[in-house]
């Protein structure tokens, strides 16, 4: 059992937004390794960064990510970070990987208004937002299988802009039934 596409991309992106739209089009189970992580551990990701410190919180995703990987049939969202790990990008070579895509104002404003990203809750969470962007790009690139622009568009228009470009991947490896 392999997923039907992983999404990966920076906080704001829309994976958890856009995964579950992409699941209901597909009509599978939506998998969010964030999700699968504070089940785990029984508390928030914000309460695990502050008690247990990032590094704790990595390890857990990291074996999350290879869980979900292995084992979820449908589509799988991933933490904006899942990709900082080594481990896990070895295992998205193996499975389709769309990278939502998200500038530094437009991610900026999705994430603004959240209290929720430990990683974002500092003083000045627009550059910290830009120097994750700069370091992440090159890992979120080396690992895409294709990669979607959500800055003008609707999570609707990006679900329908992932299937597009997962069916010209799929045309070349049987992986896109639609
Ligand atoms: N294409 C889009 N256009 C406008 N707003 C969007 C779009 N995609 C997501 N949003 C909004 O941006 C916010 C963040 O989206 P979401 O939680 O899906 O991002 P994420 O990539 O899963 O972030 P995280 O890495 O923190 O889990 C939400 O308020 C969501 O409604
Ligand atoms: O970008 C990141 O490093 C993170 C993104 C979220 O999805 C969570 O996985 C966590 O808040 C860390
Ligand atoms: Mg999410």
């Amino acid at each position: 059992m392999t997923p039907r596409a992983v999404v990966i991309g920076p906080p704001g992106a829309g994976k958890t937004t856009v995964g579950e739209l992409l699941a209901e089009a597909w009509q599978l189970p939506l998998r969010d390794t964030d999700v699968d992580v504070e089940r785990t551990a029984g508390r928030s990701i914000a309460d695990l960064f502050t008690t247990d410190g990032e590094p704790v919180f990595r390890a857990m995703e990291e074996e999350a990510v290879a869980a979900a990987v292995a084992e979820h049939a449908g589509v799988v969202a991933l933490g904006g970070g899942a990709v900082l790990s080594e481990r896990t990008r070895s295992v998205l070579r193996e499975v389709p990987v769309v990278f939502l895509s998200v500038g530094l104002a437009e991610g900026a404003r999705r994430t603004g208004l959240s209290t929720a990203r430990p990683l974002l809750a500092g003083v000045n969470p627009r550059a910290t937002f830009k120097a994750l962007l700069d370091a992440r790009l090159p890992l979120y690139r080396e690992v895409a299988t294709v990669e979607v622009d959500t800055d003008h568009r609707s999570p609707t228009e990006v679900v329908e802009a992932v299937r597009a470009a997962l069916t010209g991947w799929g045309a070349t490896t049987g992986s896109d039934h639609d």
